[in-house]
């Protein structure tokens, strides 16, 4: 099978800082990926060249994906924002043009509210929505566009434990029945491993990829190297 994300010697700078470089990965279609890797180790940068906003990079990115949901880390909604959830949800399927949905996109809407535990809230100012209901709501909106590549930049920080969970298995469905490939970038390493069929570590300017078994063993190293610092700083 035809990886969906392949690169090869593929790499990332900005001006002289370089972020990574001989990066050589395959990501198998239809898998959930973990993206894991320390604050500024190029996970964001990655993801951004993936989707084409991050230009300045060398070697080669191939992507076969049709359709790429991205859910990026930080959306800046104030109070004032006008739209319903619903509303925000819909929003690729009336680019200004058109105010009215049909009965599928309707349908489509309503199981993405569903998914993300949002069908009591769909008429709630989303600008008043608390911060885990709007992380919810950009899911929600990723998904309605039926992506097969869905790409979550920190989905689950500001999430409640429920939620989280809640949120890892309803991709996770999406996964095993649609075949979506799934990047989940994120730092709760014990909780992701639990879902991930394999992971991207990105460490000191280079990726590596492994499998569920790696994962497994590197959240047991990182959990222990974890509990060590906590004793050491006691
Ligand atoms: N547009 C940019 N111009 C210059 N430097 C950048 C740019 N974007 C990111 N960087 C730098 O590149 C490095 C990688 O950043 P990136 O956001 O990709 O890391 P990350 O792994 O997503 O981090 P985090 O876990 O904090 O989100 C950082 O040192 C960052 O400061």
């Amino acid at each position: 099978m035809m990886g969906i994300i392949q690169t090869k010697d593929f790499g990332i700078r900005y001006g002289e800082k370089i972020v990574l470089s001989h990066a050589n990965i395959d990501v198998p279609a239809g898998r959930f990926f973990a993206v894991l890797g320390e604050n500024g180790a190029g996970k964001t940068s990655f993801v951004k060249s993936i989707i084409g906003e991050n230009q300045q990079t060398e070697g080669d990115l191939q992507l076969n994906a049709t359709r790429v949901g991205f859910v990026p880390q930080f959306r800046d909604i104030t109070r004032d924002y006008p739209l319903n959830i619903a509303e925000f949800v819909a929003l690729n399927y009336n680019k200004g043009w058109r105010l009215w949905l049909n009965t599928q996109e309707k349908m489509a809407v309503q199981s993405a509210l569903e998914l993300m535990d949002l069908s009591d809230m769909r008429d709630k100012r989303l600008g008043l929505a608390s911060g885990g209901q709007k992380q919810r709501a950009f899911v929600a909106q990723a998904l309605v566009q039926k992506p097969d590549l869905l790409i979550l930049d920190e989905s689950t920080a500001s999430l409640d434990h429920e939620h989280k969970v809640q949120l890892l298995q309803a991709v996770k469905q999406l996964q095993k029945q649609q075949q979506l490939t799934v990047l989940f970038i994120t730092h709760e390493l014990e909780l992701v491993s639990q879902f991930a069929d394999g992971y991207l570590f990105f460490e000191k300017g280079h990726v590596t990829q492994g499998t569920v078994d790696e994962l497994q063993s590197l959240t047991m190293k990182m959990t222990h190297r974890h509990a060590l610092d906590e004793v050491r700083h006691v």
